[in-house]
């Protein structure tokens, strides 16, 4: 259908052509028929061919970076127009994983939306001359090429268009290899290989089936996450930037960590790992910020441990040091500046205006993930809800967290030592890290019952280390009270002691002033 496309449409600017060459030569015709005689002819084109092309560069302008559009189209095409095609290149994603077969050049495939026929070919600029280029765009231009009837033209540029990219672009997403991210130090921003962070392919195994908690916690967690992925336009209709905050807090080896990974391959997004003791101030901090992809999470870890983030302390510091610098010698503050700007000085505002500042809209459907041993410790300005919209918290194991460990580890939903577990976990706290670790068969000898008294013993061994604990803490809190006690009667008998030198001293003073007044003078010296 195209090459006769071609041919008619060859055809019709050919008349217009020869057209316009015969008026220029023929000196009867005013100056002014020129321009209607061109319109005539595109006018006869325009009948004889009544289709539209619209064409997609694979590179576009300067960059040398392949176009989002193009990379969006091809995924599409591959998907749901391929199956015709008759000649293929085959893609081989990294680490020989899988294969992509997309579109050989010259090849046409045909699609349809809302009952419209159009074509799409994909083509390749032949280039003048041979040369040898550093860059694929100066020989390879390639292009897709989209053909629709003129009457669809309303409907084939507003929306088919816009579908196609969508649809290519959540195709790239939902295949693509995911990454890990972890941001670089800002001397590696510059140069050739510049780039703010470094990436490893995703590859945690979590998944929230393995993840053991509540269930209905489980189930409220996985909700929200789903309905926030698929809320595009209602964050829209509410004005607010698609984004959403979670907050994980709990006893180390409760499964934060986990959970990130699980969430990340629920929603099939990038993890970006943000050290932030590594970032030199809040201007580097806005611009990795910047550098992130959508569908993403951007996790910090330990915040409570990542920076002095209570604004009361920073400043306490810093007037102490501004004390002790007066003191200090021109080369010793010199030493101290570079020294410092070696350290973070990412403030807790500056943190505030990454987490929700006029930057942080700059992308969407993003989650920002912290998480921290003690959350108490936290700036409530860092947590309050809209920054830190869900709080998490990840606790000791409960016997349904258990119920779950004893299912992944060692596919079993009962047992006769279920009670007894039950019974400690109600009395001690194990992480579900430990009751894990001790679920988990070390050999093919260790058989679910050998596994559950294992871990038996490690509770009740939990339950008497709590209980000297308790007993060890217990005695220093009575030492201590006793010391108190015992100063407090010093203070007591130290106060009773001076009351009485104090009246001696007043009844001295007062026998004197009698004899003064009796006598005249003191006697009783
Ligand atoms: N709820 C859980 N379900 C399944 N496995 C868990 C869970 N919690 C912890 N684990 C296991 O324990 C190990 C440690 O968990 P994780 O690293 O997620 O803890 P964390 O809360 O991030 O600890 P930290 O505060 O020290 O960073 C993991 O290997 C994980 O397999
Ligand atoms: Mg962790």
């Amino acid at each position: 259908m195209m090459i006769m496309g071609d041919i008619w449409g060859s055809l019709g600017s050919a008349m217009a052509t020869l057209m316009f060459v015969w008026a220029m030569y023929q000196n009867y015709f005013p100056q002014e028929l020129n321009g209607q005689i061109i319109r005539f002819g595109q006018k006869i084109k325009n009948f004889i061919y009544p289709y539209i092309q619209i064409t997609f560069s694979e590179y576009q302008g300067e960059g040398f970076e392949r176009s989002k559009a193009y990379m969006a189209i091809e995924r599409y095409l591959d998907k749901n127009s391929s199956k015709e095609a008759k000649r293929l290149k085959a893609n081989v994603v990294q680490d020989c994983e899988s294969v992509v077969y997309s579109m050989e050049d010259h090849e046409e495939v045909t699609d349809e939306y809302r009952g419209i026929k159009l074509w799409w070919a994909s083509s390749q600029h032949i280039p003048n001359k041979q040369s040898i280029s550093f860059y694929p765009r100066e020989d390879e231009k390639r292009y897709f090429m989209l053909t629709f009837h003129k009457r669809y033209r309303e409907i084939v540029t507003k929306e088919y268009v816009k579908h196609v990219l969508d649809e290519g672009k959540d195709i790239t997403v939902r295949e693509r290899q995911r990454k890990l991210y972890t941001n670089n130090k800002s001397e590696s921003w510059y140069g050739y290989n510049r780039s703010m962070w470094s990436h490893v392919v995703f590859k945690h195994p979590a998944k929230f089936d393995t993840l053991a908690m509540e269930p209905e916690k489980k189930q409220e967690i996985i909700d929200d996450l789903i309905s926030f992925s698929n809320a595009e336009e209602y964050y829209a209709k509410i004005g607010k930037a698609w984004k959403r905050g979670y907050l994980l807090h709990g006893p180390p080896g409760t499964g934060k960590s986990t959970m990130i990974a699980a969430i990340a391959n629920l929603l099939k997004y990038d993890v970006y790992d943000l050290e932030l003791t590594s970032v030199k101030d809040n201007t580097e901090l806005r611009k990795l910020l910047i550098d992130t992809s959508d569908k993403s999470i951007i996790v910090i870890e330990d915040i409570d441990c990542s920076l002095d983030l209570t604004g009361q302390r920073d400043k306490k510091k810093k007037k102490k040091d501004d004390e002790k610098e007066e003191k200090d010698s021109p080369e010793k503050k010199m030493k101290k500046q570079m020294e410092e700007s070696k350290h973070s000085q990412v403030t807790l505002s500056g943190l505030l205006n990454f987490i929700d500042g006029l930057w942080s809209a700059c992308g969407s459907e993003r989650l920002i993930i912290f998480t921290t041993n003690y959350v108490e410790k936290l700036d409530p300005a860092l947590i309050r809800r809209g920054r830190m919209d869900k709080h998490i918290e990840l606790s000791y194991c409960g016997f349904k967290a258990f119920k779950d460990l004893a299912k992944i580890y060692l596919n079993i939903e009962s047992h006769k030592l279920f009670a007894k577990v039950r019974e400690l976990l109600e009395e001690t706290n194990m992480t579900p890290a430990d009751v894990a670790e001790n679920l988990l068969p070390k050999s093919a000898a260790e058989d679910a019952e050998f596994c559950l008294e294992r871990l038996i013993k490690a509770l009740e061994q939990a339950k008497e280390d709590a209980r000297l604990k308790a007993e060890e803490e217990a005695k220093v809190k009575a030492e201590e009270e006793e010391k108190l006690r015992v100063a407090k009667e010093e203070k007591e008998k130290e106060k009773q002691k001076q009351a009485t030198a104090d009246s001696e001293k007043l009844k001295t003073a007062e026998t004197l002033d009698k004899e003064v007044k009796e006598n005249g003078c003191i006697t009783s010296l």
